[in-house]
């Protein structure tokens, strides 16, 4: 992990503590048993089936297949959202879910801070310890220059990793990112997947649904699906 980075303390909540201690199991952690998934009524083309996988704090997971193979489906049954066809998902200590979209969405004249800022504010911090948390966050993705410029002026990769920093302040317990450079070209997509490894900074299980083979590498595990046919 790069050295740069700044975890903000209260970000980490003491769940996230116990998880680090030897010898015990995870307080936080998803886990998938026998999933498998299809839209097809007679169940017999199957996207994926068997996935076993245990999610938990810390880890970045690319999620990786070909295009079709189930991946924005499976983030999708990761957060509950659909019921898999087959198997069970648990989620433990999982009661915020947030999902960072493709397409960077920002209120245009509002400065970078505010956007880290307000996930903080609305979780009842002032605007002086909200500012400080979000600093260290956009510190993380290598946003700080930029702190007070208005959305409106980032560009597209400055965008996206704003919108991972604002994941992350949002303190979720489960980060579903899809495809966070989908429409990046390839030096701006470097810039985001360069800072990948700061979305688990809030102590979040990630799960990143990428074709891009440089995300999947700056990831820390894999999930393939090709392996789950
Ligand atoms: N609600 C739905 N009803 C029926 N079929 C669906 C539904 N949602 C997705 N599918 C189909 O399931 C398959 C998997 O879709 P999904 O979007 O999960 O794949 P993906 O791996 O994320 O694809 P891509 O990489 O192109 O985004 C596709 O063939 C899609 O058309």
């Amino acid at each position: 992990m790069n050295t740069d980075t700044v975890i903000p303390a209260d970000t980490v909540t003491a769940a996230d503590t116990a998880d680090t201690a030897a010898d015990t199991v995870p307080a936080k952690r998803v886990v998938l048993t026998d999933v498998g998934h299809t839209f097809d009524p007679t169940g017999e083309d199957m996207l994926f089936r068997h996935l076993t996988v245990t999610l938990l704090p810390r880890h970045v997971y690319a999620l990786t297949g070909p295009s079709g193979s189930g991946k924005s489906t499976l983030l999708s049954i990761i957060a509950g959202w659909t019921a898999p066809a087959q198997g069970t998902v648990e989620r433990i200590g999982c009661d915020r879910v947030n999902w960072v979209l493709q397409n960077p969405h920002g209120v245009a004249r509002r400065s970078a801070i505010d956007h880290v800022s307000l996930p903080f504010i609305a979780r009842g911090e002032n605007r002086h310890d909200a500012e400080s948390h979000a600093l260290g966050l956009l510190y993380a993705f290598g946003l700080t220059r930029l702190a007070f410029k208005p959305f409106s002026d980032l560009s597209g990769g400055e965008a996206q990793r704003l919108m991972l920093a604002r994941g992350v302040a949002s303190g979720a317990d489960l980060m579903l990112v899809d495809e966070p450079t989908a429409q990046l070209d390839l030096t701006t997509a470097a810039t985001v997947n360069e800072r990948l490894h700061a979305l688990s900074l809030g102590g979040a299980i990630v799960v990143v649904a990428t074709h891009d083979p440089r995300t999947r590498d700056a990831c820390t595990d894999l999930i393939d699906l090709g392996d789950w046919q």
